[in-house]
């Protein structure tokens, strides 16, 4: 299982579109029995990038899979790749605290995350209950 998503996450770095940083990242969003691949996606207009997790993530949502059960993700970086912020933060609308996240690189040095480890203290749904207070 493992294995085979980090596999597929490599694959899917092939596919990134970098021409402004140059920098790969793959990503493998497991869903039930689906595999859905992310790569980044730059623009010249360069905060209008996509990264490889949220590519992934919105592929797997917009065909109505929206329970992540495991993901992937890979870069040539020297340790684990670091998912940035905002892709913490997507992450964690679709994921349980407990959901596990592959973080790894080229040379297979792979650490496994929780999504609560990840993002602790993310912004939920919950978190705009009390407005409905009086
Ligand atoms: O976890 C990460 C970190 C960075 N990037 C992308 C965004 C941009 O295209 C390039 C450099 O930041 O890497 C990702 O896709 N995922
Ligand atoms: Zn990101």
């Amino acid at each position: 299982m493992k294995d085979q998503l980090i596999q597929e996450a490599i694959e899917a770095r092939k596919q990134a579109y970098v021409p402004y940083s140059g920098f790969q990242v793959g990503a493998a969003v497991r869903t039930g029995g689906k595999i859905y691949r992310g790569c980044n996606i730059e623009n010249a207009s360069y905060g209008l990038t996509n990264c490889a997790e949220r590519t992934a993530i919105f592929k797997a949502v917009s065909e109505g899979d929206r329970k992540i059960e495991a993901i992937a993700v890979v870069a040539d970086t020297e340790g684990p790749v670091s998912p940035c912020g905002a892709c913490r933060q997507v992450l964690s609308e679709f994921c349980d605290s407990d959901t596990v996240i592959y973080l790894t690189n080229l040379h297979g040095h792979t650490e496994e995350w929780t999504m609560e480890r990840l993002l602790p203290g993310a912004f939920q749904a919950q978190d705009m209950d009390h407005q409905n207070e009086s």
